[in-house]
């Protein structure tokens, strides 16, 4: 193949230009019919674009095609807009941007190519964060973890996977304090184990979703998967499911502040060890730490409670708000489930660009404004003071166009 070079903070990766019989049709004869999909992927995608980038292959062997093939296979979500790609190791950002950095852009608020991304874990720093256990049920904050040098769930081989769960696993198993803990491989665990975790939330299922399996992240199910717990099961990981490792802390009631702490010492020690044995997680100035999913670089951070809220999310304006707030709603049982008993997991929409402690400050200040406006409801008062006026004016204005 012809040699193709893409640049990573100034430094060369090198790329491949195959000429297989792969490609001896035109590129247009191999362009995926879209026209009627509703993901960014598809948003972004052209077929100049296509012509540039499906010969080229990452050092590891990911092809464009690949990258594209969920948002090709699905083409939209009723409940909200999905990135419709993946990555299939580090450097498909790299020699794929010219795609990704439209797509990044779109999902991440205008967030280019030149921006850099900061991270600051210092939870020292966060104000409040003790919300009321009347209306938080629980908190949580999760975030990926990727290690440099593996591929992606997606792409990997089960070599490269298994060398995943031995390196974090080994790590982790080095913790000790309220981080000592456990690795539980789902290979070993009873269904009934296994179900019984995932709906306590420990753990999570098979990855169904069919834009999941369209990324080949299902393959040699259960192989090298598995929950590591500490002691308390308030500290997990999550290794391969979507990403190498899914890192969470979570607990009862609504002290996300303490969430956020163990979750700060737990991905720092973490990274520490790995570290120690010569690995790296994968991170780059621009885009912080990298995932499977381009929704999730950066921070990477989700930090979300269960809350229940019978009045306001009656409210007409509620979901503008959650916009102008930054905030993202969904059902407790995880993306797309259905709303029980008016709980609501309400966490940060945004990953990439802010920090940690800036999601996490932008979490607590929305959160506190939907308990009171919770209880103003409750004693049978109105919300029109409470609610930002950038939501009122744009609520009144879509009401009198309506
Ligand atoms: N605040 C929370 N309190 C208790 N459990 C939670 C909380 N948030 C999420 N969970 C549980 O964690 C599991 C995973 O949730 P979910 O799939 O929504 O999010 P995620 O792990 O952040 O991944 P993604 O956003 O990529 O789908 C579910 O079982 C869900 O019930």
């Amino acid at each position: 193949g012809v040699a193709y070079t893409a640049y990573k903070g100034g430094e060369p990766v090198h790329a491949r230009v195959t000429c297989s019989n792969q490609y001896k049709f035109p590129a247009g004869s191999n362009y995926p019919d879209i026209l009627q999909h509703r993901n960014y992927m598809a948003q972004v995608l052209t077929p100049e674009m296509y012509n540039k980038l499906r010969s080229r292959t990452t050092p590891h062997g990911c092809t464009f095609d690949e990258c594209i093939q969920p948002g090709v296979d699905n083409p939209s979500n009723p409940h909200f807009k999905e990135v419709g790609c993946i990555a299939g190791d580090e450097e498909s950002y790299e020699v794929f941007s010219e795609f990704f950095d439209k797509v990044i852009d779109e999902r991440h608020e205008g967030y280019k190519p030149w921006d850099k991304h900061i991270k600051d874990m210092d939870y020292t720093k966060l104000k409040g964060g003790c919300l009321d256990d009347k209306f938080v049920l629980s908190s949580r904050v999760r975030t990926g973890r990727a290690i440099r040098g593996l591929r992606l769930p997606p792409s990997c081989t089960r070599a490269e996977r298994r060398e995943v769960e031995r390196v974090i696993v080994e790590a982790l198993n080095t913790l000790h304090g309220e981080f000592k803990g456990r690795y539980y491989p789902l290979k070993k665990m009873a269904a009934e184990e296994h179900q019984k975790l995932v709906e306590e939330g420990f753990m999570f299922g098979k990855p169904t979703a069919p834009q999941y399996v369209a990324a080949g992240m299902t393959r040699d199910w259960p192989d090298a998967r598995g929950l590591w717990a500490n002691d308390s099961k308030n500290f997990l990981v999550w290794i391969n499911e979507r990403d190498h490792a899914r890192i969470i802390s979570m607990q009862k009631g609504g002290n996300i502040a303490q969430t956020f702490m163990r979750y700060c010492k737990g991905v720092n020690l973490l990274e520490q060890e790995i570290s120690k044995k010569g690995w790296d997680f994968m991170w780059n100035e621009h885009l912080g730490y990298m995932a499977t999913s381009p929704a999730d670089l950066g921070t990477g951070m989700r930090a979300g409670v269960h809350i229940k809220i019978p009045m306001l999310s009656k409210d007409p304006r509620f979901d503008l708000f959650l916009q102008a707030m930054h905030l993202q709603k969904r059902g407790t049982g995880g993306t797309d489930s259905p709303i029980v008993d008016d709980v609501y997991d309400i966490s940060n929409s945004q990953r990439l660009g802010k920090s940690e402690v800036e999601l996490m400050q932008v979490l607590i200040k929305g959160v506190e404004d939907i308990i009171k406006m919770e209880k103003e409801l409750i004693k049978g008062g109105t919300i029109d003071r409470l609610l930002p006026a950038s939501v009122r004016d744009l609520y009144n204005k879509k009401n009198k166009t309506a």
